[in-house]
């Protein structure tokens, strides 16, 4: 929906003095009154936006986001496997905060009736609380090295059958909050550490809050008509000094990001588009990991689908099986039967549709993430094996995922 549609809530001259101190006290406000909100930083942009939902209500959707302009406007977030536990979620643009325009609060016609609370909120000091939301589902799971590298040689296995060409496996981590932690200051670390990736926090009652840097695009439209999608596979360490350019691959990371382009071209094969532009792959750095990573674009002014095919791609696209593995459905019933824990919202998708403008949409995988509860945060990653994947080294490229987003546990 267009910005002028929405009302426009001025900030009270003597309230929260700057644009972050005013995030935060929307967020306080949220929390209190048990609604689902979305604060987000896209790659490469200098601030944040906020968005608020009427009522958690308001947020169950049944099928992924449409892609397109006459969509409603909203947040995202989408479990990896959708269920009663992790339902899929769309936040609707009901109250709308974008630091680049620190003036004003814009609400949407249909949270009209929010306006009076809202304005007399806007008014009064932020109390030093935010009651974040937590997941009423039980921690998961989390595997010891030995369970991990039991889970890798199964996977191992299972594409020696030839039961799957490529399988991801993954698992969670707890590790305590530090004192005090505070996740905007978390989001806000993310935002600053990691300039190139989409940092999201997202709080919802009975879901949970989560927190991540992800550094892969999985279905985006931009405002000059693109389609654009990655196949991002393969992780070695970033040697300091170095540059991604210079990073040498193994026949291993060659092969498992090549599956994923592989999968994404037959995806454009299924829709009879043979109109898309192929860029790489390319090494590139997402924090202080390098991955393989081929840009596949499409204009929409050159193909005959171009309304419904964000639609039908994110559809096709998720899981990837830069998550999943390959065969989809084989690897998806491996990982079910075998991995042992409910990942939840981790390597399920997230972001933006229709917010900025009708017509834009930013869809990320949710990688480098973590689950935040009471006292303790639960990391989540997962590799991508293959044939030749060695368990204990499977294990370590999982802990150093991990220490993406764990950075700002300071531990
Ligand atoms: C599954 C994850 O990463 C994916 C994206 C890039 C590289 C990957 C890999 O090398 O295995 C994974 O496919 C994760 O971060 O948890």
């Amino acid at each position: 929906m267009p910005l002028s549609e929405y009302r426009q809530l001025p900030w009270p001259a003597a309230a929260s003095p700057d644009g972050p101190a005013r995030l935060r006290h929307l967020v306080t406000g949220a929390l209190r009154t048990g609604r689902p909100l979305a604060l987000w930083r896209a790659p490469d942009a200098a601030l944040p936006q906020l968005l608020v939902a009427r009522s958690l209500e308001a947020t169950y959707t049944g099928l992924p986001p449409a892609l397109d302009d006459r969509a409603p406007a909203g947040f995202a977030f989408f479990p990896f496997r959708d269920s009663d536990h992790n339902p899929a979620l769309f936040l609707p643009a009901d109250v709308r905060y974008d630091l680049a325009r620190p003036e004003a609060v814009a609400v949407a016609p249909a949270a009209r009736e929010l306006v009076p609370n809202l304005t007399a909120w806007l008014a009064l000091p932020t109390p030093a609380e935010l009651a974040w939301h937590y997941g009423t589902q039980p921690v998961p799971h989390t595997a010891s090295e030995a369970e991990y590298t039991d889970l890798v040689r199964r996977g191992v296995a299972a594409i020696e059958a030839r039961e799957v060409v490529k399988v991801v496996s993954s698992r969670a981590m707890r590790r305590p909050l530090p004192p005090g932690f505070d996740p905007l200051a978390a989001f806000a670390e993310l935002s600053a550490k990691y300039p190139r990736a989409f940092v999201s926090l997202v709080s919802v009652p009975g879901v949970g809050t989560w927190l991540g840097a992800s550094p892969e695009v999985l279905a985006e439209v931009t405002a000059d008509g693109q389609f654009h999608t990655m196949a991002l596979a393969g992780t070695q360490p970033l040697v300091p000094g170095s540059r991604p350019q210079e990073a040498i691959w193994r026949q291993k990371e060659i092969e498992e990001q090549a599956l994923v382009a592989r999968y994404i071209v037959s995806c454009f094969k299924q829709l009879r588009l043979r109109e898309y532009h192929e860029t790489g792959p390319r090494t590139v750095a997402a924090g202080q990991l390098l991955h393989l990573r081929t840009d596949f674009e499409v204009d929409l002014h050159n193909v005959p689908n171009a309304a419904s095919l964000g639609t039908d791609m994110l559809r096709l696209l998720h899981p990837t099986s830069a998550v999943g593995g390959m065969p989809k459905t084989a690897a998806l019933a491996f990982l079910q039967r075998h991995e042992g824990y409910d990942r939840a919202y981790y390597s399920g998708f997230l972001g933006p549709v229709n917010v900025e403008a009708p017509g834009l949409a930013s869809l990320f995988v949710n990688l480098r993430c973590l689950q935040l509860r009471a006292t303790e945060a639960i990391l989540y990653a997962g590799t991508g094996l293959t044939i030749d994947s060695d368990p204990a080294r499977e294990w370590q490229e999982t802990q150093m995922k991990m220490q993406t987003v764990g950075a700002v546990l300071g531990q």
